[in-house]
């Protein structure tokens, strides 16, 4: 399968089934995706308020000062009549019949009132230059009630949550696809150094931060044996996960299990195999449960090319949210790149303004070159001319 349909295919498995929305505390939605429009129930501010730090006052001047209300507090009277002026803080709620606030710096003592000769804070008696309006705050001016705020697929920033606490919201309605990872591999071991003929497992630790940037919560990986009937079990003990990303067991050995697996438990083949270097046996499944299946290839570098290829737009698409390693944007390749004859290649890249230049690499086995990448290019078997496509890289 050409490697843009198998993205797109992917893209469209995965949003074709909706995490459920669940309301969750803002401590716990950092994350994840909105899964409703964000509507302002409240008007902020709630009431009139100062955005400076000086008098409320009413008309124009001189004004004579009330007394004093701090952000928080209540304030001396209720309102104001011309004339007449309350010291504020800023966010210190005004009293009614205000129209504008005179910051400290633009007061002047009034030399009719008891505080003459005293400036700015002090003075019982102030001018100044003002003009209706300034330096106040409206109520409902910063956000009306009734203002959707944000929509529905937006991504759980910590500037989102900032936002829906200034609203007064507690929770929020968010989904958060939940992944399973099973690494398979008689050979893969999960600590220290590994002794000769094994291999520490290199693909489990980059699967956590790359379902959470596609908006997914992802339980610790397994570590199974190269038995089909573990693996089969495996994959049937899913209940309530989206999403299942298989490491290793994708290609055609003795000991490559996941297709006969798959086969046996009904899953229904979306994508079998794609056009494109590193990572051609990769593979995207869906159990009868609805459960998608993403097979990653054993060698890390090919897993990292499957993941950006259907893992991360299948499980953003079951999000709700953007693909957030289709970037859209294209780079001149400059240097030596060589195409594959029949396939898209995805090559490690560094990017400096319209420039990417590839970064050395041994294979797929390799993670050096991505690691320290800024993307992978998209390079099609037939160079022509002109631009390249960049697919983007968890930070
Ligand atoms: N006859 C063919 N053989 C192979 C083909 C093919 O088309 N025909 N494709 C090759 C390609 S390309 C890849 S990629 C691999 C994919 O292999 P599997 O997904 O079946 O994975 P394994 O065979 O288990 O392992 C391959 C390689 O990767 C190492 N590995 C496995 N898991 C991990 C891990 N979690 N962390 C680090 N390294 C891992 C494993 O030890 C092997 O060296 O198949 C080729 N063969
Ligand atoms: O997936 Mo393999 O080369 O493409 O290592």
């Amino acid at each position: 399968m050409p490697w843009p349909r198998a993205r797109e295919l992917a893209r469209e498995a995965g949003a074709a089934g909706a995490a459920p929305v669940g309301e969750v505390p803002l401590a716990r939605a950092l994350g994840a995706t909105l899964g409703a429009d964000l509507v302002s129930a409240v008007d902020v501010p709630v009431l009139d308020s100062a955005a400076m730090d000086g008098y409320a006052v009413s008309g124009g001047g001189p004004w004579t000062v009330l007394g004093r209300a701090l952000a928080g507090h209540r304030g001396p009277v209720a309102r104001l009549d011309g004339g007449e002026a309350v010291e504020v803080a800023t966010g210190a709620v005004v009293p009614d019949g205000t129209t504008s606030v005179l910051p400290y710096e633009h007061a002047v003592p009034d030399p009719s009132g008891p505080g003459a000769g005293g400036a700015g804070r002090d003075a019982g008696r102030l001018n100044g230059e003002t003009a209706p309006g300034r330096h106040l705050r409206l109520r409902g001016e910063t956000t009306p009630a009734g203002a959707v705020v944000a929509r529905a697929g937006h991504p759980v920033t910590p500037v989102l949550l900032g936002l829906a606490a200034s609203l007064g919201r507690d929770t929020l309605p968010v989904l958060r696809p939940r992944v399973r990872v099973l690494v398979t591999g008689d050979e893969v071991v999960r600590e220290g150094v590994p002794r000769p003929g094994a291999v520490r497992d290199a693909i489990g630790p980059v699967l956590p931060g790359l379902v959470a940037w596609s908006g997914g919560d992802c339980a610790p990986p397994d570590l199974l044996a190269d038995r089909r009937g573990d693996l089969e079990q495996a994959l049937e003990a899913v209940p309530g996960t989206d999403l299942v990303a298989v490491c290793g067991s994708s290609s055609a050995g003795p000991a490559d299990h996941l297709r006969a697996a798959l086969t046996a438990l009904g899953a229904r083949f979306a994508v079998d195999g794609v056009a494109c270097r590193p990572g051609h046996p990769q593979v995207l499944a869906v159990l009868p449960s609805g459960a998608l299946v993403v097979g990653l290839p054993g060698n890390p570098g090919a897993a990292l090319a499957a993941a950006l290829t259907l893992l991360v737009p299948a499980l953003s698409g079951r999000a709700g949210r953007r693909d957030p390693a289709h970037t859209g944007r294209r780079v001149r390749l400059i240097g030596e790149t060589r195409p594959h004859p029949r396939d898209v290649r995805l090559v490690p890249v560094r990017v400096s303004r319209d420039l990417a230049v590839e970064l050395p690499s041994s294979g797929s086995a390799d993670l050096r070159a991505a690691a320290v990448a800024d993307a992978l290019a998209v390079v099609p078997p037939v160079r022509a001319p002109g631009r390249v496509e960049l697919v983007g890289l968890p930070w």
